[in-house]
């Protein structure tokens, strides 16, 4: 009868049996604690389990030592002028407030089908390119007024580390070093989205279920919990961990990879006690760029399991429908 929830009489923390939370696969990318093969194995099991993986900043650090990583006081920075930037009054960020899709730089609500959508997300967003900064800098917030210098910053790291990450995946899967530098990663988006303190949890969403449907991205969240992964029929919640990244496979990986590796399901929740902000690097192929499964890994007994597409047509079909009917698959796939 011990057992028996009603019958324990206080419980302050929640045991840990009882938990729905989630620490998802950490790799190690410090060069001192693994041998480079090890780094790949870790980042080859984590992504074909979960399609979803942190790495640590304490490894960043040591990164940024060899000039290749994200500094902690960055990774600070950047999370500070973008919250600044979502508590600003709204005249002083009405410069970049649209609702117009075509505008590259975009500060709005919800989701990207706010007119046609039927239940609106309890989030706001700003989206802008970042590469190449000098073409796409100007369009950016004016403020606040450290924004382009300290996201600029932050853009042109996050953008080194993920091809370093590439890299290894590139290497991971057998394909030629530098598989997928040039037009493959030539695009890249910095979408920073903010989840205030919400009414009504239990009845609202900050980001309804999606995959990624870029490359590769990488996820800087701050302590407050909200990101979850759906895994084997549950959703299971991301315990947001010190200066760590979570790393997502997109989709556009998914089908370079032939399924080697999966993009995983995920959604944010949100919660009535204290306003998440996400900024999520969404690294991905330039728009005439051709997508298909790369020639290396096809052979009679693994055929290509999509067929080619332009990444202008995908990205222009995915933002529509990704959050709406979950159909990419089939719409992608050769079968
Ligand atoms: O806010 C989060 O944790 C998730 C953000 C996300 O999935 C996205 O922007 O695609
Ligand atoms: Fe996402």
């Amino acid at each position: 009868m011990g057992k028996l929830v009603s019958s324990w009489s206080s419980v302050q923390n929640l045991p840990e049996d009882y938990s729905f939370r989630w620490t998802i696969p950490v790799i190690d990318l410090g060069e001192g604690s693994h041998d480079r093969a090890g780094i790949i194995q870790q980042i080859i099991n984590a992504s074909q389990d979960f399609g979803l993986f942190p790495g640590l900043c304490k490894i960043l650090a040591e990164i940024t030592v060899i000039n290749h990583g994200v500094s902690g006081v960055l990774m600070d920075e950047t999370m500070s002028v973008v919250k600044e930037f979502f508590n600003m009054a709204d005249e002083r960020r009405a410069d970049v407030f649209t609702d117009d899709h075509t505008k590259s730089c975009r500060f709005r609500t919800s989701s990207t089908n706010y007119a046609t959508e039927e239940t609106h997300y309890w989030r706001d967003f700003l989206r802008h390119p970042c590469h190449h900064l000098e073409d796409f800098i100007h369009l950016w917030p004016q403020h606040p007024t450290t924004y382009r210098d300290v996201v600029g910053k932050y853009s042109v790291e996050v953008r080194n580390l993920l091809l370093r990450i590439m890299e290894l995946m590139s290497e991971g899967l057998g394909l030629e070093p530098g598989f997928f530098e040039g037009e493959l990663s030539d695009d890249l988006l910095i979408l920073t989205n903010h989840y205030p303190p919400c009414p009504d949890p239990s009845l609202s969403l900050g980001l309804p279920k999606h995959s990624d449907p870029n490359l590769i991205t990488l996820l800087l969240q701050e302590h407050v919990y909200g990101l979850q992964v759906y895994k084997d029929g549950q959703w299971l919640g991301v315990e947001p961990l010190p200066n760590a990244f979570v790393v997502n496979i997109g989709y556009q990986l998914q089908v370079v990879s032939n399924d080697k590796f999966k993009g995983a399901e995920h959604q944010a929740v949100t919660n009535s006690r204290e306003a998440r902000t996400s900024i999520g690097a969404f690294m991905g192929p330039c728009n005439n760029c051709i997508i298909e499964p790369a020639k290396a890994l096809i052979t009679e007994d693994n055929p290509p399991h999509y067929k080619a597409f332009n990444t202008k047509s995908f990205l222009k079909i995915t933002w529509q429908r990704l959050l709406v009917t979950q159909k990419l698959h089939c719409w992608l796939s050769m079968f």
